[in-house]
């Protein structure tokens, strides 16, 4: 066939230009009536040829169709009965091509930069290299790789950050960590249900160059073995993962970065020159690969669904993530099951590798089929009705109007916090970014903790909102008291409960036993910094003299024991901790600190929420 193709040549390559040469078909990139998911991205980049598959005459037999977003693949076809060879031509649309003069420069420009401020604002940000052997995978995220160092460590981005470094290298049922020696990890499920790579080191990054050289480190030590198409073959997949700690808000979920070429699906010319153990590799390689397809299309569905929740449809797509060790590993960027009521906001690119030369068509068309398959274009619906107490169904507009009345004193700038966005998209912004936007509002007034409860309270209508439009799917559609939303609920009985004119008060003015401050502890931080919250509980000159608060200080000093002169009233207080779930705090009622007034900041709010036995800001 190779012998076929080469001294066929010329008549193909005429062919193509025929083909070229009529007018192409209006077929978009993103099918009928539908766009690109802007989280997801599929893109392809087609490579050139090689030194060695020129040098045999190959031609090219990929083409990306520039500004369309198609990928042309053309065959020969041998004729049946005499007459000369025909063109069989397949296409195949993406969200992005990038052709064979494409840099490594432009794609990270194109697709992969808007990956990096993404995780660096707490999100999950993951970029799949995907092809067939030989097709530069590794190639492409070696490239990217040092980009994204660049704009990690280029003092580019906003705020501090604390950056973790960990690649481990999966080969069938085994993992590794590559910049460890390869030593054996596990991949292990804790009992809070989150993949914990045991016994791989995290590295703290500081610099561009201490990065780079652990990528250099990893890449000397992951497992290659040769393939026809490629001399040093990576028969595993790796992974880059960046964990990115923001230390100014300790309770909110890190961010992370994923780079990851996966091993490469095999050539069918490759298979003919296998051993038994080399086949079983292939196999296990292939079926990950399947397995990757299936995580990767179900939670784009999953995420569609709730851009689109404003239909009120509860059906979710299946995500296999535990059926392999690849897809376990990325539990965080799979995972539908929310924490704590939310989703880790996802976004990602696949880049599929393809190899251009006329030999190896039947490769390159798997695998753009296969990135064919991975796309889930947003159809083309009619906006959902507005709803108020239903934040998916907001448009930018509606969402201002809500941010701007219910954001407490002062109100969060609501062009700031929600620029273009709507209702679905604002609920899919990583929480720590969310909390930077509100602290952005003019004034300085407004406080981290408003900016968090401010995010709970938004969080909390759209959970209460999704369970409402479920139960009403179901039962009787009057409404009564009893189907009042939490937030309603919470809302009514608060007009009840405090008098009117409460707010107009000074909290510090109205301080009573079960009310919740906010305040900075001064020279007794400890573990949780110096940015805490108590519940009052008594003054401290109401407890007894043997009492002692957490840090060992007597509450209530006899005359000239520990008393400092000129302070105000002191109050012993309950410890409100961070809980394992982000933004979720416990009541330690047997850690007792003492607080004076004038350490205490604000009043803060607390709601107790039943499904996941924690307390949450509200503002
Ligand atoms: N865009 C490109 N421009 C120039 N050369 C490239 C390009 N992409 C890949 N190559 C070359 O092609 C060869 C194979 O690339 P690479 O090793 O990255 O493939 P791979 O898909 O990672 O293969 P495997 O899965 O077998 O590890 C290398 O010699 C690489 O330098």
């Amino acid at each position: 066939m190779e012998q076929f193709l080469i001294d066929n040549a010329d008549r193909y390559k005429w062919l193509v230009q025929v083909f070229k040469s009529k007018p192409t078909s209006a077929k978009a990139g993103t099918g009928s009536g539908g766009s690109a998911n802007p989280d997801f991205l599929v893109s392809a980049r087609i490579r050139p040829l090689l030194p060695d598959e020129i040098a045999q005459g190959f031609p090219e037999g990929v083409y990306s169709r520039g500004e369309t977003n198609i990928v042309d693949l053309h065959e020969l076809k041998k004729p049946v009965k005499g007459g000369l060879p025909s063109l069989t031509s397949f296409s195949y649309p993406v969200d992005r091509v990038f052709g064979p003069d494409a840099t490594t420069k432009q794609i990270y420009d194109d697709i992969i930069q808007p990956l990096i401020p993404w995780a660096w604002g707490g999100g999950v940000s993951t970029m799949f290299a995907y092809g067939q052997t030989g097709s530069g995978k590794t190639f492409t995220v070696s490239g990217l790789e040092e980009y994204m160092a660049e704009t990690l460590m280029g003092g580019g981005l906003d705020g501090e950050r604390k950056l973790y470094m960990t690649i481990i290298e999966l080969a069938g049922q085994s993992a590794f960590d590559l910049l460890n020696s390869r030593k054996h990890i596990s991949i292990l499920e804790d009992s809070y249900g989150n993949t914990q790579l045991a016994g791989a080191l995290e590295h703290h990054i500081t610099t561009k160059s201490s990065c780079l050289e652990l990528i250099k480190v990893a890449a000397s030590l992951r497992r290659t073995a040769p393939t026809l198409k490629n001399d040093s073959s990576s028969r595993s997949h790796a992974i880059c993962r960046i964990r990115i700690e923001n230390p100014s808000i300790p309770s909110a979920e890190d961010g992370l970065l994923y780079l990851i070429d996966l091993a490469g699906s095999e050539a069918a010319r490759d298979k003919t020159t296998h051993d038994a153990a080399r086949m079983k590799e292939a196999k296990e390689i292939n079926t990950s690969l399947s397995v990757l397809k299936d995580c990767i299309r179900g939670r784009a569905l999953v995420d569609l669904d709730d851009l689109a929740s404003g239909s009120g449809s509860t059906k979710k797509a299946y995500v296999p993530f535990r059926h392999c060790t690849l897809t376990k590993t990325l539990k965080h960027v799979f995972d539908p099951a929310p924490t704590a009521g939310m989703r880790r906001s996802c976004k990602t690119v696949v880049v599929a590798c393809v190899n251009p030369c006329l030999a190896d068509t039947n490769a390159s068309k798997n695998t753009l089929r296969y990135a064919e398959m991975l796309r889930v274009v947003v159809p083309a619906k009619k906006t959902p009705a507005y709803e108020p107490s239903v934040p998916t169904t907001w448009n930018n507009e509606q969402l201002r109007e809500w941010i701007t009345k219910s954001s407490g004193t002062p109100p969060i700038s609501a062009p700031l916090l929600a620029p273009t966005e709507s209702g679905a998209q604002l609920l899919r912004l990583p929480i720590p970014q969310f909390i930077a936007r509100c602290l952005e509002t003019p004034g300085g007034g407004v406080s981290p903790e408003q900016a968090q409860a401010f995010q709970s309270k938004f969080w909390q209508l759209h959970i209460d909102s999704s369970r409402s439009r479920a139960t009403s799917a179901t039962a009787d559609k009057d409404k009564s008291e009893a189907k009042l939303t939490r937030m309603e609920r919470l809302d009514s009985s608060a007009d009840v409960e405090s008098p009117p004119d409460a707010k107009d008060v000074p909290f510090k003015e109205r301080i009573r036993p079960g009310m919740v401050v906010s305040y900075r502890a001064v020279g007794k931080a400890g573990a949780l910094g110096p940015k805490q919250m108590g519940v009052v509980l008594s003054r401290a000159g109401a407890v007894g003299e043997r009492v002692r608060d957490v840090y060992g200080v007597q509450v209530n000093p006899r005359d000239g024991d520990n008393q400092e002169e000129g302070r105000g009233e002191r109050y012993l207080c309950s410890m409100v901790i961070p809980a394992i779930l982000p933004g979720a705090y416990d009541v330690s009622l047997w850690r007792q600190v003492v607080v004076g007034v004038e350490e205490m900041e604000a009043e803060v709010i607390l709601e107790w929420d039943m499904a996941t036995r924690y307390h949450y800001l509200t503002v």
